[in-house]
């Protein structure tokens, strides 16, 4: 038996790469009996006599999972996020953010249309974007948004990684990822004229190998659910706060209500960001705005 990984899933097939070929296969092994579903990312264990014929017959575990794009095992994603057109907002970059720290994805933020910004606008986003840098994430921002020297710069993080991009609708996320692969211009251009004919594609997800690693050929927008995760987890999913917390009263404070909180010390004393923390009550009160729902299933029981 061998082991590979889904690259592509299409039409009942599992393009399984494996040992420099690709091996297309079918499932065997009662996955829907079990509700599993193999997936672009899975790492499988496979037979195949030939490359034209095999059967996925076992699902390594996975690391993670998103749904859009739905790819597993993802190591890094890039987050597509428009300085205007749609205009820059705090509050979906940190849900970004967040979203991916609890699948342990690391965020990479590229800033587009940052040439549509008058110089005054681009002076004052940049502390902004200094912030998040600050943070620990890759980031990138330009007057130029997709210089080459700058998109280089990106694909030299694509090594021995497996990359998704995602943002907000008409962020750009298409846009750079042809700036990327001037090949994939092609392709994406394609699926989206047929989309807008109506026709009905399924749109299927590839990873294409790229600067040494591989990337997901179609962004997504992904929103995390917050019922995946448990409230008391928000915490963790900031990393200043993480680094805050230590100096926080009481252990397990949540940065709320709670006297002697480092966080909110930091929050006032201009360290930590104001939007963070104001994203992150948000975010805190929208979760527990969840629960009656949990309460309710239970109650049928
Ligand atoms: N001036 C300027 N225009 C941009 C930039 N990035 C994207 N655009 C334009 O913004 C529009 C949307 O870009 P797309 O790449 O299609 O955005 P997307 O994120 O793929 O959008 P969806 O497919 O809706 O998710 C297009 O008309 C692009 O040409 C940029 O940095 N500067
Ligand atoms: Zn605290």
């Amino acid at each position: 038996m061998a082991q590979g990984q889904i690259r592509k899933a299409l039409s009942g097939f599992y393009y399984v790469y494996s040992d420099q070929q690709t091996f297309q296969t079918r499932g065997r092994g009662n996955f829907r009996k079990r509700n599993l579903t193999p997936l672009v990312g899975d790492y499988v264990e496979f037979e195949s006599t030939n490359q034209a014929e095999g059967y996925v017959l076992e699902l390594l575990p996975r690391k993670n999972a998103l749904v859009r794009p739905q790819v597993v095992n993802v190591d890094q994603a890039v987050v597509v996020t428009s300085c205007v057109k749609p205009n820059f907002s705090s509050n979906l970059l940190d849900r970004f953010l967040m979203t991916l720290e609890q699948k342990n994805i690391r965020p990479l933020i590229y800033f587009t249309k940052g040439d549509l910004l008058t110089a005054a606008a681009r002076e004052a986003l940049a502390p902004i974007v200094a912030y998040y840098e600050g943070l620990g994430y890759p980031v990138f921002f330009g007057a130029d948004p997709f210089a080459s020297a700058q998109v280089q710069q990106l694909t030299t993080h694509f090594a021995d990684q497996l990359t998704v991009f995602m943002g907000q609708s008409g962020a750009g996320k298409s846009t750079l990822l042809n700036h990327i692969d001037p090949e994939l211009q092609l392709k994406t251009a394609a699926v989206s004229e047929s989309l807008s004919r109506g026709k009905h594609t399924t749109r299927h997800v590839e990873l294409l190998p790229l600067f040494g690693g591989l990337v997901a050929d179609t962004p997504g927008f992904s929103s995390l659910n917050l019922s995946e995760f448990e409230l008391t987890e928000l915490p963790q999913l900031f990393p200043e706060f993480v680094a805050a917390a230590v100096d926080c009263r009481f252990r397990a404070c949540q940065h709320d209500q709670e006297p002697g909180c480092a966080v909110k010390q930091q929050v006032e004393a201009g360290q930590i960001m104001a939007s963070r923390y104001e994203n992150y009550l948000q975010f805190r009160s929208e979760k527990k705005a969840e629960k009656p729902k949990y309460n309710g299933k239970r109650g049928k029981k």
